[in-house]
């Protein structure tokens, strides 16, 4: 478990020459109970880890479909706190490593040393705190160094190259790059100069670089992992589990190692 669990996890995967996918997926959505079934269907069909989102009522980031899951999972009651309650009781049936999306509003509500020591307890890998500017982060980072679980940092298509370097330094388990300007949510096209700025952003990195934001297809998978080490999908996973397609799921997932006829991110 931990910061080493997740590092490692993604570069073993490149090792063996293969690419790395990570869903995301709302917990509570459709009940907090199928959260543990949920992350081990996932597993199966090959996530390297999981992001697990924490509903949070004001979710900037987010586009319609993660809000809308938001917006389920909190009329059914998931908290925090009862999300970290299942997993503290059942992570152990999950074989990958986890990472928890929250906003820093939440944690600093429960607490930051709580919190802390609450996550790890639960077995949580690394946490992705999207409001968290990097100039912010020393403000909760010693907690969880000392926990030993990875702060992985998010970095924008509009970063100069210099911010680039500072955020890949300071990122831990990967570097999460954001592929698009603007929220969440399935998109058909890219930028033009994607292939530049993912090839930038793997000069500069020691940890492993993800690719996140608007992958929804098969396609879309194929391209990016090819330029990156592997790649983030969110709504599209959402709109799958809601129509209990976990075809669709292991396809998208299984993209990740197909060699692409053709090098470029469809725009
Ligand atoms: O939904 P998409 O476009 O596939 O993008 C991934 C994304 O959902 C997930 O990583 C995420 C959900 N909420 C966020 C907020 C900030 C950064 C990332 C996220």
């Amino acid at each position: 478990m931990g910061k080493k669990f997740l590092e490692k996890t993604l570069i073993e995967e490149l090792e063996q020459g293969g690419k790395n996918f990570i869903p995301y997926v709302m917990a509570g959505d459709g009940g907090l109970e199928k959260l543990i079934p949920t992350l081990k269907s996932l597993a199966e069909s090959g996530a390297s880890a999981i992001e697990l989102g924490i509903p949070f009522s004001d979710p900037v980031a987010d586009g319609p479909t993660i809000q809308e899951a938001g917006k389920r999972a909190l009329a059914n009651g998931t908290s925090l706190r009862n999300v970290i309650q299942v997993l503290i009781e059942s992570r152990k049936e999950v074989s990958v490593p986890l990472i928890f999306m929250t906003y820093i509003n939440p944690i600093y509500k429960y607490g930051v040393e709580e919190f802390v020591r609450d996550i790890s307890e639960a077995g949580v890998d690394g946490v992705i705190i999207p409001d968290l500017p990097l100039e912010q982060s020393s403000m909760v980072s010693p907690y969880f160094e000392k926990a030993d679980i990875a702060l992985i940092q998010l970095v924008s298509l509009t970063s100069s190259e210099k911010r680039m370097e500072e955020i890949a330094n300071a990122s831990q388990g990967f570097l999460y790059a954001v592929t698009v300007n603007g929220i969440t949510g399935a998109r058909s096209e890219f930028t033009v100069n994607l292939e530049k700025h993912l090839q930038k952003l793997k000069e500069v990195s020691q940890v492993p670089v993800l690719a996140g934001f608007g992958i929804s297809t098969p396609a879309h998978v194929i391209s990016m992992s090819a330029l990156c080490d592997g790649v983030i999908v969110g709504s599209k996973i959402i709109e799958h589990l809601q129509e209990n397609n976990h075809k669709a799921i292991k396809e998208l997932i299984q993209a990740k190692n197909v060699e692409p006829s053709f090098n470029k991110v469809p725009r």
